[in-house]
C-alpha cells in the first residue's frame, strides 16, 4: 500500500510570479477537441489498481479542503465540520487498514467563521482557508476586496481563496487581471493564495488557459476551478487545461503551482479520477496536499462509505477463507 502522504501544510515556496507579458498570454492556446477526447478516456482508465483504491481514498481525504460556504452557516455547524476535519475516518476503519490517524488538508469557510474554525482546530495543524474578495461574484468595490483579504489574514486564515473578475477575462483585459492578481497576492502577505477562476463563467477553454497563466504570473500559489456556486463547476476538460497550464508554468519558471478542483465533486470514484489525472499529467508531487486540494463539502461522506465497504468486504472474505 502506498503511503497516503499525511503532510498537512508542507507548502512550497510562495510563487514570486513573472512580469506581465501580453505576448506570452496571446501565445497560450487550448486544443478543445484534443482536450475533450482525452477527458473522455479518463474515467475508464485503470491507473488506480483495485487493491490500492482504499489507500488512494485515504490520500484523497488528506487533500480535501473541507468546506462550508452557506448563508446559514453557524458556529455550531463550523465546529462540527472541524471535528470531522480532525477525525475524518473512524479509527477502527483506519486500524483495520493498518493506518494511523489522518486529517483533511484544510477547512474552508467565510471570513466570519475564521475565528470559530481556528479555535475548533487548535493544536491539530489543520490550516483555515477563507474565501475572499467578494466571493462568489467578486463584484464589490476593489479597495473593499483587498481590505477583505487583509482582514481575513489578520483574523488568522493562512490560506485565502480569492475570486477573479470574470469580466477582465471576457473582455480580454489581461493586464487588468494581472494587476488585480498582483494586488491580491500582495494583500495576502505570508498567507497562501488560491485564485478561483470560476471557469464555468469564462466562455471558452482558451480563456481558462489564458486566465490560468495570468493568475500564475500574478503570483497565485494555487489555481482553483470554481466557487461551487456557478452553474458549471469543476469538470475534467477544464482540469486538463489548468493542469497543463501548471505544467507549462513549471517548465518556464521552475515553480510548482497547486491545483484545486472545486464544486460538485461528491463521489469517491471521481476523487480517484482526479488523483489519476494529477499523477499522469503532473507527477507524484501533485498527490500531496501542498500541491493538490479538492474543494468539497460532501465528498468525504462518500469516501467514508466506500472505505466501510472495503473493510467489511475484507473482513467477510477473511471469514470465508480463514488462513490455515
Ligand atoms: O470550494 C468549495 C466548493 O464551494 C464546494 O462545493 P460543493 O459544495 O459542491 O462540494
Amino acid at each position: 500500500m502506498p503511503d497516503p502522504a499525511i503532510r498537512l501544510h508542507d507548502a512550497p515556496a510562495r510563487n514570486p510570479g513573472l512580469p506581465f507579458d501580453l505576448d506570452r498570454v496571446h501565445a497560450v492556446q487550448a486544443n478543445t477537441s484534443a482536450i475533450e477526447r482525452r477527458a473522455a478516456t479518463l474515467p475508464g482508465r485503470r491507473t488506480v489498481k483495485k487493491d490500492w483504491q482504499a489507500a488512494w481514498l485515504l490520500r484523497a481525504i488528506t487533500c480535501i479542503d473541507l468546506t462550508t460556504l452557506a448563508g446559514d452557516d453557524t458556529p455550531g455547524r463550523v465546529r462540527r465540520l472541524c471535528a470531522k476535519a480532525r477525525q475524518p475516518v473512524r479509527p477502527d476503519l483506519l486500524d483495520a487498514m493498518g493506518m494511523g490517524p489522518i486529517t483533511v488538508g484544510a477547512v474552508c469557510v467565510y471570513h466570519d467563521m475564521i475565528d470559530t474554525a481556528l479555535r475548533a482546530l487548535e493544536g491539530s495543524g489543520i490550516p483555515v482557508a477563507a474565501v475572499s474578495t467578494g466571493f462568489p461574484a467578486g463584484l464589490s468595490p476593489f479597495p473593499l476586496r483587498v481590505r477583505e483579504i487583509e482582514e481575513s489574514v489578520k483574523a488568522g486564515a493562512s490560506e485565502i481563496d480569492i475570486v477573479i473578475s470574470r469580466r477582465h477575462v471576457l473582455t480580454g483585459n489581461w493586464q487588468a487581471l494581472y494587476d488585480e492578481m498582483r494586488a491580491f497576492r500582495e494583500a495576502c502577505g505570508a498567507a497562501h493564495v488560491k485564485a478561483i477562476l470560476a471557469t464555468g463563467e469564462l466562455g471558452s477553454l482558451r480563456n481558462v488557459a489564458r486566465a490560468s497563466h495570468v493568475c500564475m504570473m500574478g503570483g497565485a500559489d494555487f489555481i482553483k476551478t470554481s466557487t461551487g456556486k456557478e452553474s458549471v463547476n469543476a469538470t475534467l476538460p477544464v482540469s486538463l487545461v489548468m493542469v497543463r497550464a501548471i505544467r507549462d508554468y513549471q517548465r518556464q519558471t521552475g515553480v510548482k503551482i497547486g491545483y484545486k478542483p472545486a464544486g460538485g465533486i461528491s463521489k469517491a470514484k471521481d476523487a480517484l479520477v482526479y488523483l489519476a489525472l494529477m499523477k499522469e499529467e503532473l507527477g507524484d508531487d501533485w498527490l500531496r496536499n501542498d500541491l493538490f486540494r479538492f474543494g468539497a463539502s460532501s465528498l468525504l461522506g462518500d469516501i467514508e462509505r466506500q472505505l466501510e465497504h472495503h473493510v467489511a468486504g475484507r473482513y467477510s472474505a477473511a471469514h470465508r477463507h480463514p488462513a490455515s
